[in-house]
């Protein structure tokens, strides 16, 4: 695969261009803050940069008229539209967690959703201090399965990949589900499966549990 990478230049945009290139796919375009880098027309193009630079990548996508991954968190509710329209012309995969250990968090948070009502419930996120948005998109994801409204803390910690765990409690017994990535691999894995997933179809708009 001939890939494109918004924000080819950040933590993502590293981890997501070193391991396809070591499966030997050929990273051929990026867009970053100091611009395009061009050496060919992508096939596929993969956003992991911040949600101000949305227009820009819809307007490439439309460009190269290729598939779309978008990683990237703190979407506004208008961008997740402009995403399903764009998703009538392209195929398109958004999540804000690529990894496969928060799909199945999510599959154990919808079997144990109904059964937990009175219970306290609350989300605690911990990511690196480099994070700029808060709660993280992987949260709001969590709050969103849980289909009620429940405190997230955040916690901005040195180095942390990525940490989530969703605490319960009644008044005798504690019960946590919970989530580390130990490195940005887990999610740069996530987003080449999202690639041999969506390279060949039409259109359509897809989330991450579509993929697995
Ligand atoms: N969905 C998922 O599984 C994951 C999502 N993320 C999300 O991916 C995004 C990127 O995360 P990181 O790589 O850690 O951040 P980062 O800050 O290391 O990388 C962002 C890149 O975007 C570029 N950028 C910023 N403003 C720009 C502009 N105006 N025009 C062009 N480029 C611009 C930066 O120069 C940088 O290279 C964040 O939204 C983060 O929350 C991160 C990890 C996993
Ligand atoms: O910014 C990050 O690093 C991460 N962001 C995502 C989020 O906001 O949920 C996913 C992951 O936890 C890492």
């Amino acid at each position: 695969m001939k890939i494109g990478i918004v924000g080819y230049k950040g933590r993502m945009g590293k981890e997501i261009r070193d391991l396809f290139e070591e499966k030997s796919h050929e990273f051929v375009w990026g867009y970053d803050k100091d611009g395009e880098y061009f050496q060919k027309n992508p096939q596929i193009i993969i956003d992991f940069s911040l949600p101000e630079v949305f227009e820009k990548t819809e307007e490439y996508v439309k460009k190269f008229n290729v598939p779309l991954i978008i990683g990237t968190t703190g979407l506004q509710e208008e961008q997740i539209e402009a995403l399903k329209a764009l998703a009538k012309e392209v195929p398109v995969v958004q999540s804000y967690n690529f990894s496969i250990g928060i799909q199945l968090f999510l599959k154990m948070v919808d079997i144990l959703k109904d059964k937990i009502d009175g219970w306290d419930v609350e989300i605690v996120e911990t990511h690196h201090r480099f994070k700029k948005d808060k709660p993280s998109g992987t949260a709001k994801m969590i709050k969103e399965s849980l289909n009620k409204d429940v405190p997230i803390s955040s916690l901005r910690l040195g180095n942390v990949a990525g940490d989530h765990v969703l605490y319960m409690a009644n008044l005798g017994e504690v019960l946590s589900i919970s989530h580390r990535a130990l490195s940005r691999r887990a999610f740069a894995e996530g987003v080449l499966k999202s690639a041999k997933f969506v390279i060949n179809k039409k259109n359509g708009y897809f989330t991450f549990t579509d993929v697995i």
